[in-house]
């Protein structure tokens, strides 16, 4: 009882650093070049956007319902995704992520020029990347819900979104380490997304490797979990998925913009036996 109070005393002050989070900050930050330099295949963004490519496509990773956990203010995790599901889900903790989510997706009206991403992508598929209208169109229309999430509470969605095991993929980018006061946690977190998941499902997840904080606007220092790759793998197998596949990223110097300490990516595809 009292290691439990504790745990969720830790959980809570990491919640309250995320009060100052600025979407157009953290955009500006992480999906701007040097990180999101489409012309190199050794920026951060076009990495992450090769390794979800590959998992959807080679590895036929489809469904009905594919769900992004911790969403953030981003789009980029479902541009794969969204052409092998019939329904995606968003979801994130802040208010202001969410409408910053909805802005893109229902008012076109967001700052952020989503136009590379999506080109991108298509490229990546084997389209021209004059298709990127039709991709846009694509995820407008089957992403059907952004719902506020906490993967610190058993079933993170809120009760009557979404049926227990109902997801038959998760998708997650830097939201545990960054929401999570310690590897337990972190694992305990994982524990909780799998009951997002159908039996046999698939879980993609991307994540920052020895990461101590990251800047969510000028003047907010978030604190991070530092990783390794062991870690990864025995936080995956204590919370019951069978790891299928790790592959790392390490950041080369010219990525390290002064917004965080991250040192290396993995990008972890695992199943739910
Ligand atoms: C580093 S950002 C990642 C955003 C995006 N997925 C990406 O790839 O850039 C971490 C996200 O975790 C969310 N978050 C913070 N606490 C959370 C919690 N308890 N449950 C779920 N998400 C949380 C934040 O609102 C934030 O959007």
């Amino acid at each position: 009882m009292e290691k439990e109070n504790r745990r969720e005393k830790a959980v809570a002050a990491v919640a309250a650093f995320y009060r100052g989070f600025d979407p157009e900050a953290y955009l500006k930050y992480n999906y701007t070049p040097p990180r999101a330099d489409f012309s190199r295949s050794d920026s951060i963004v076009p990495w992450k956007l090769n390794c979800l490519h590959k998992a959807f496509s080679e590895d036929a990773i489809k469904g009905d319902i594919l769900v992004d956990v911790g969403s953030g203010p981003t789009l980029y995790q479902v541009m794969s995704g969204c052409e092998h599901f019939n329904r995606v889900i968003l979801s994130d903790f802040l208010e202001v992520n969410r409408n910053e989510l909805n802005k893109w997706l229902k008012d076109g009206q967001s700052n952020f020029d989503w136009t590379p991403y999506l080109k991108h992508v298509c490229e990546l598929e084997g389209r021209s990347s004059s298709a990127w209208q039709e991709k846009a169109e694509r995820l407008r229309s089957v992403v059907t819900d952004i719902f506020p999430v906490n993967i610190h509470h058993p079933f993170p969605f809120p009760p009557g979104s979404l049926p227990a095991s109902s997801a038959d993929c998760l998708v997650s980018s830097f939201c545990l380490e960054s929401a999570s006061p310690d590897v337990s946690s972190f694992t305990h977190a994982l524990r909780n997304l799998s009951s997002l998941l159908r039996n046999g499902g698939h879980l993609l997840l991307i994540g920052a490797l020895g990461e101590s904080f990251y800047m969510a606007a000028p003047d907010v220092r978030i604190p991070v979990v530092p990783l390794d790759e062991a870690q990864v793998c025995a936080s995956l197998s204590a919370s019951g998925f069978d790891l299928l596949q790790l592959s790392v990223y390490r950041l080369t110097p010219d990525m390290l913009v002064g917004v965080d300490d991250v040192k290396g990516v993995f990008f972890a595809k695992a199943r739910k036996p």
